[in-house]
């Protein structure tokens, strides 16, 4: 059962000896529980820091971040993620793969299972991403968008609450990006999970999301929320895709060209002449 998330306040900044990096100062963000929650913004806003916040990864300087009402300070197994690296491991074969993570998993609860009910349940996770036929090939003989499902199915099989990815089809070619982003959509509507997605994408937002948040940087925040009221399947023809997509590409744009103005500033700054 999927449950709300709350972040409340959230700061963060990374110091050492001689300085002080502030990432965000104040971030505040509700999921509902089965949202399909898009996060855009320029490159360095925060996106990757506030997922890897909400994955445990990284420890808030500042605020909070409750999944129900639990309090994320770690890593657990109510999160899963999804990197844009799907870091499966080479020796072992896909089926294994999964099962792996969910056996470890199983005995950090002290849950007691079967090989065979493991590797039913892996299978099932398979199917879920259309890879059944694959089950017993090695990583190295997948394409980089058979890798990406495969990392899918193994985060859902863990049956996380919340499912967080970070710019998962950011490395594949367009037409695959394309059909897995309707896989997801298919994955997500079965097991309505929360899905907290990263991209640099606007289209791939629009499509995917219930909501797009954006983000601005200097410092780092939320400029603006977009409900996606557009029913799925979506297209990128449909009128109210294309003038949504319009009002974001607006509003992101004045964010970069801020960020230019305030970079060429500095270098004006040292080369006057
Ligand atoms: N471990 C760290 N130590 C110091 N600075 C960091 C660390 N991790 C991230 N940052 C800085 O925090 C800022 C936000 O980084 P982050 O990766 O979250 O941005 P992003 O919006 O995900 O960017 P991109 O879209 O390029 O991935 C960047 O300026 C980055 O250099």
């Amino acid at each position: 059962m999927s449950e709300k998330l709350m972040i409340q306040n959230a700061a963060k900044y990374f110091e050492n000896v001689n300085n002080r990096f502030e990432v965000f100062n104040d971030i505040n963000l509700q999921v509902e529980p089965g949202e399909f929650l898009a996060l855009l913004g320029p490159s360095g806003c925060g996106k990757s820091t506030l997922l890897n916040l909400i994955a445990g990864l990284e420890n808030l300087s500042q605020g909070s971040i409750y999944l129900g009402s639990n309090q994320i300070t770690a890593p657990g197994p109510d999160r899963g993620v999804v990197f844009q690296e799907p870091a499966l491991m080479p020796w072992l074969t896909v089926l294994d793969n999964i099962v792996f993570a969910i056996k470890k998993q199983y005995e950090t609860e002290g849950k007691d299972c079967t090989k065979n009910q493991l590797k039913q349940v892996a299978l099932s996770y398979l199917q879920m991403v259309h890879l059944s036929k694959f089950k017993d090939h090695y990583p190295h003989k997948l394409s980089g968008g058979m890798k990406q499902r495969v990392a899918i199915a193994r985060a859902l099989a863990m049956d996380p609450k919340l499912l967080l990815m970070d710019e998962p089809f950011g490395a594949l070619d367009e037409q695959t990006r394309m059909v897995l982003q309707k896989e997801l959509i298919k994955v997500w509507e079965k097991t309505q999970k929360t899905v907290i997605f990263v991209t640099h994408n606007i289209r791939e937002a629009i499509y995917l999301a219930d909501r797009v948040v954006l983000m601005g940087i200097n410092p780092g925040r939320v400029i603006d929320i977009f409900p996606v009221d557009i029913e799925r399947p979506r297209t990128s023809s449909n009128e109210r895709f294309t003038k949504l997509e319009e009002e974001i590409t607006d509003d992101l744009s004045s964010e970069i060209y801020k960020v230019m103005k305030e970079e060429m500033g500095d270098e004006y700054q040292k080369n006057p002449n």
